[in-house]
Parts: C-alpha cells; structure tokens; sequence
C-alpha cells in the first residue's frame, strides 16, 4: 500500500479561503473584519517564519493583524502589559504571543492573563479546561487543524486506537482532548513510555509531536494507519523533517502528512478560524 498524501498546502487554502468568505459577508453587512494583534519577542528564525506565514494568512483571509515585534531583552513586565491593553482594547478580537519566549518571561503567566476570549491559540487554562470538559470554546490551533485533517480522510475515528507520541501542552495533551471528543481510543506516549514501538504498532491513528527527527520507524506503522506528523524538524543541510520515518511510514499507511506541507500549515488556517470565531463570540 502506498498512503494518500494529506495535503496541508490545499486542505489549508480552502479553510482560509473560507474564512476569508465569512469576513467578506460580515464586512459587507456593515461589520469591521476582525483583528488579530501577533506578538513576536525576540528573533528566532523559525518562529519568524511561523510568525511570517500566520501575518501572510492574515491578508488572504481579510483580517487586521497588528504586529508587534519585540526585542528579546523585553521585560516580563512590559509584555504583560502589552497583553493588558489589547485585553482592554475592543478593536482587537485575538491575541497571540508567539511561542517559545525568551527564558527570562514565564510563558504561563503570559497566557494566563490572556482574556480566555481572545485566546486564540487556545493554551489558556480555562479554553484547555472546556476541552477537557466536552464544552469546546477556542481550541488549540494544532490539534484542531489535525482533526480537520482526520475528518478530510472520511475514515470515521469514532473506537478507533489513536496514539499520540508526546505530551506537550501545545501538542499532546490538547489533542489526546480532541480525539477523545471524537470518541477515539487514546493512548498518550512520552519519554518515560515504556514498549512505545509495541503501542504504535496497535494504533490505527499514529500523531507525532516530539521534535526528534525520524523518532516512529515506518516499519512499525500499522498496514492502513493514519499518520499525522507534527513534528518540524531542521537538518543540518536546512531541510525540514518530520517526526516520522515518512518513505518508510507510507508504503505502510493509508493517509500520511508531508512535512513541509502538512500539520505546520493547518495551524496557521485553523488560527485565521480560531480569529474568526472569537471575534463572532464577541460580538455576534
Ligand atoms: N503561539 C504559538 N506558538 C507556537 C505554536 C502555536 O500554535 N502558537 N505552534 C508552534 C509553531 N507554529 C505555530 O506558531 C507553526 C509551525 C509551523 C508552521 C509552518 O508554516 N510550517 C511550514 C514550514 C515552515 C518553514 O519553512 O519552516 C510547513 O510545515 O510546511 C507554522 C506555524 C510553536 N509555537
Ligand atoms: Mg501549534
């Protein structure tokens, strides 16, 4: 079997083309677009590619963004202010903070002063809490954009063994939320996991968000799987690879993610979604 690819690049460009028709109809009925303040501390190269790619789908989805950049010696205090006034600022719908940050400011303070409503990356306690709690509001973009993906195989995953390799707060643990929502059987793996291979090799949907290049062998994807790679890894010669092994990993599977060109660029759409919503959340 050779799997069918998921496309992020097509699959992405219909959801902010989407988006992009539902602000038009709200613009013409006499509503502002809404409007996204990105936050980028510091000048990592790669979150400036992310921080880049999330402006560009900005302007083809028809909302405002307002980019701050900062530089990477910027107080904690100064940010938590900064976060304070597009709280309080009723022109703003969504408010993203680019992660990682410098070691010096404590992230989760940062979210957690996040307006829950503005939160459209989802990572706030109280968005991560109605996950948990089967009563969604914004979701992490992530997870969200790989259960877009999941859905576009028309595979029902309801009872299906999922496997998620790795726990991160960003990653693993709100997908392990997503797919139980859906009804799928979860299993989390991290790096105390013991028999990992063993739990891979049972799943029928495998999602990879580890950060170690080729970490899950193709030989142990089950024939006919569901292989979502979140992983975005930078090699020495400056290619990107996933989590997985993928020209082994697709001779085994059903459907399979590239990296580039798959969960990175459902992210950034599902945050155009996530922009969307909150600003209909606020304002009807
Ligand atoms: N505030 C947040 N910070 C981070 C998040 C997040 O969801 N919110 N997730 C990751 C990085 N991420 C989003 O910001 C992200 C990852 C990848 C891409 C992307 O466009 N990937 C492309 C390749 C881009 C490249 O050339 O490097 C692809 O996969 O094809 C966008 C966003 C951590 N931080
Ligand atoms: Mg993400």
């Amino acid at each position: 079997m050779t799997a069918q690819i998921l496309d992020g690049k097509v699959i992405s460009a219909e959801i902010v083309s989407d988006v992009r028709a539902k602000v038009d109809a709200r613009v013409a009925s006499g509503l502002r677009a809404p409007a996204l303040a990105v936050i980028l501390v510091g000048a990592d190269p790669a979150s400036q590619v992310y921080v880049g790619n999330k402006k560009r789908q900005c302007a083809n989805a028809g909302i405002r963004s307002v980019d701050i950049d900062l530089p990477a010696d910027t107080s904690e205090a100064d940010l938590l202010a900064l976060v304070t006034k597009f709280n309080q600022d009723d022109e703003i719908d969504g408010i993203l903070v680019q992660l990682p940050l410098p070691k010096h400011i404590n992230a989760e303070k940062v979210i957690e002063l996040i307006d829950p409503v503005k939160d459209v990356d989802g990572f706030h306690p109280y968005n991560i809490g109605r996950l948990a709690l089967k009563m969604p509001l914004l979701r992490p973009c992530t997870p969200r954009g790989v259960m877009t993906l999941l859905e576009r195989t028309g595979i029902d995953i309801v009872g299906k063994d999922a496997v998620i390799v790795g726990a991160s707060n960003i990653v693993g643990r709100p997908q392990a939320l997503e797919l139980l929502l859906a009804r799928a059987t979860v299993t989390i793996c991290h790096s105390k996991t013991q028999n990992l291979e063993s739990k891979v090799r049972g799943a029928d949907i495998v999602v990879a968000g580890v950060g170690i290049p080729n970490f899950v062998k193709g030989d142990w994807i089950k024939a006919g799987a569901i292989v979502i790679d979140v992983g975005i890894n930078r090699l020495e010669n400056g290619k990107l690879c996933g989590d997985v092994e993928f020209d082994l990993a697709k001779e085994k599977a059903a459907w399979i993610t590239p990296v580039p060109g798959g969960v990175g660029l459902m992210t950034v759409a599902t945050l155009m979604q996530n922009t969307f919503d909150a600003c209909v959340n606020r304002k009807g």
